[in-house]
């Protein structure tokens, strides 16, 4: 972030002599305010980080001026230089609430040393403030799950570009996780230490999207009282995350190619542009190359911003990785909602596998919460499942589904796709999928036939059963079987229709 020093000093030759001392750092932007009478108003619409003004500059009575600084939005430091030495002024004006008090006629090595110090912990700040007081979830690279091979395809390809600090475009359906990606990426690039800001670009009109991108100065446009810093320069050292690109009007397009090629930032209202330090990473759900064809995006930006691209597989595709997913937002729901849920049953997890999420998932995460909230007991079971999920959607893709790693224990059961889903999957897999096999060690073939007969017929008329939606007449259509047969063995099985029920 870039760091705002405003200036306020009734003794001109000091004034210059610190700023020429401070400008070689390059977080760092000065702005002078000289001691006019009217500075003061200017100063504090000024939106700086530090002031370091001259006890003259402070309208009285100093406790009502300094509270005035301290009650701003950015939560400045403030540091008063006074003409003289007495030390009960300076006591008043750190009871006023002025961060630091210092004789002006102090040797000037000191002065600066003092300004270095207060420099440094106001960068401490202002990472503390951003990382920690909303305290969300510090994504990480090693934490994605990635038991499907696309999924471990695309992180070998991540794993490539983490270190670059070149633009990134970052690919995907919508809740696939890009922002989630971006922030994997920049934690563990060598900007991790500065701020990570993240700016939709599609929920902000046109004239706001700019003041966030770049900041405003004062009275830049009607309402504009004080002046705004922008997203970039919030950013400086670190990354600044452009989601949903596509929908940038072509006019802020413009403006944000002149950044990626000058690194150069002008505020609405300004002509003065600053230096930044941002690494970009931008991210869409739209196809780029045909929103070019339409003339709705530029084709330079597209070249400049897809320098390296990472387009994120849909959960469609990567099945595998579903009850992985689960489990990790069972716990992560555990710790956050405080419900003792401790597992899933594994016909809900094989429901949820055969589901298409058009949601990616954001919609899994969201099934799971709200599972975790209906679930009366320990377990999530197919009655916590919304509707949508029982019935299946569209099922799409089912020949990607496999439970590997579910951890599935005996009794416990799923429904069964019938026929091509299994295809490619050994036979050895396709009993270890369905059956706990080391639980057969000891028994003979009939008592091993009985059970997985057993079994089979109950994976199976659930299968059916929820494909009727609970209908047992229909279900046992589709079986070949009479539904009064089909009673008695759902019965005996323990089968209950109204867990299919839509
Ligand atoms: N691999 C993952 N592990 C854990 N949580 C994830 C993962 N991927 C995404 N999420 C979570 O899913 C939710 C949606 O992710 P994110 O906002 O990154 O998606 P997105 O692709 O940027 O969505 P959109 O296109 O709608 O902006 C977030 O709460 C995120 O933390």
């Amino acid at each position: 972030m870039l760091l705002r020093l405003a200036l306020a000093i009734d003794d001109k030759k000091l004034e210059t002599k610190i700023a020429g001392k401070l400008d070689f750092l390059s977080d760092l932007q000065i702005k002078h305010f000289g001691a006019s009478n009217t500075a003061w108003q200017s100063l504090v619409r000024s939106c700086a980080d530090i002031f370091l003004i001259s006890d003259t500059m402070i309208p009285q009575p100093v406790e009502s001026g300094l509270s005035i600084l301290n009650n701003l939005p950015e939560n400045p430091m403030t540091i008063i230089l006074h003409g003289n030495e007495s030390s009960a002024d300076h006591a008043r004006l750190l009871a006023a609430g002025a961060d630091s008090v210092i004789y002006s006629g102090v040797v000037f090595s000191r002065l600066v040393e003092v300004m270095e110090t207060v420099i440094d912990s106001r960068r401490q700040y202002n990472l503390m403030d951003r990382y920690d007081r909303k305290g969300r979830l510090k994504p990480k690279l090693s934490d994605f799950i990635s038991e499907s091979q696309q999924m471990q395809i695309f992180m070998e390809e991540v794993h490539q570009v983490v270190t670059s600090d070149t633009t990134l475009l970052i690919l995907g359906e919508t809740g696939v996780g890009k922002e989630h990606l971006a922030k994997a990426i920049h934690a563990e690039s060598p900007r991790s230490n500065g701020p990570f800001i993240a700016v939709n670009t599609a929920a902000l009109p046109e004239q706001l999207l700019e003041s966030e991108l770049f900041g405003h100065g004062q009275g830049a446009f009607t309402g504009a009282i004080r002046a705004r810093r922008g997203s970039f320069e919030l950013a400086h050292g670190g990354t600044i995350f452009l989601d949903e690109i596509g929908d940038m009007p072509l006019h802020l397009q413009t403006k944000l190619l002149r950044v990626l090629q000058e690194y150069e930032i002008v505020p609405i209202g300004s002509e003065e542009p600053t230096w930044v330090d941002v690494r970009v990473i931008a991210a869409t759900n739209k196809d780029l190359e045909q929103e070019i064809e339409q003339g709705r995006f530029r084709r330079d930006l597209f070249y400049r911003i897809s320098v390296i691209s990472l387009t994120i597989p849909p959960l469609s595709s990567r099945k595998e990785d579903i009850p992985a997913l689960i489990r990790t937002f069972i716990s992560h729901y555990r710790k956050r909602i405080g419900r003792d849920v401790l597992g899933i049953s594994d016909d809900a997890v094989m429901v949820m596998t055969r589901y298409a999420w058009p949601g990616n998932v954001r919609e899994l995460m969201n099934v799971i919460e709200r599972a975790m909230l209906l679930c009366r007991g320990n377990i999530i079971t197919l009655k916590n499942l919304p509707e949508g999920i029982l019935t299946g959607g569209d099922h799409e893709n089912e020949n990607n589904i496999s439970t590997s790693g579910s951890g599935r224990a005996s009794g416990d059961s799923y429904p069964l796709d019938t026929g091509q889903n299994l295809q490619d999957v050994s036979l050895c897999n396709q009993a270890n999928i369905m059956f706990n096999v080391s639980e057969w060690e000891g028994k003979t073939l009939p008592q091993v036939r009985q059970e997985v007969v057993k079994e089979v017929e109950k994976i199976f008329i659930e299968q059916v059963l929820l494909k009727a939606k609970g209908r047992v007449g229909k279900a046992a259509t589709m079986a070949g079987i009479h539904p009064r047969g089909l009673y008695s063995k759902m019965k005996q099985l323990g089968i209950e229709k109204e867990r299919f029920k839509k």
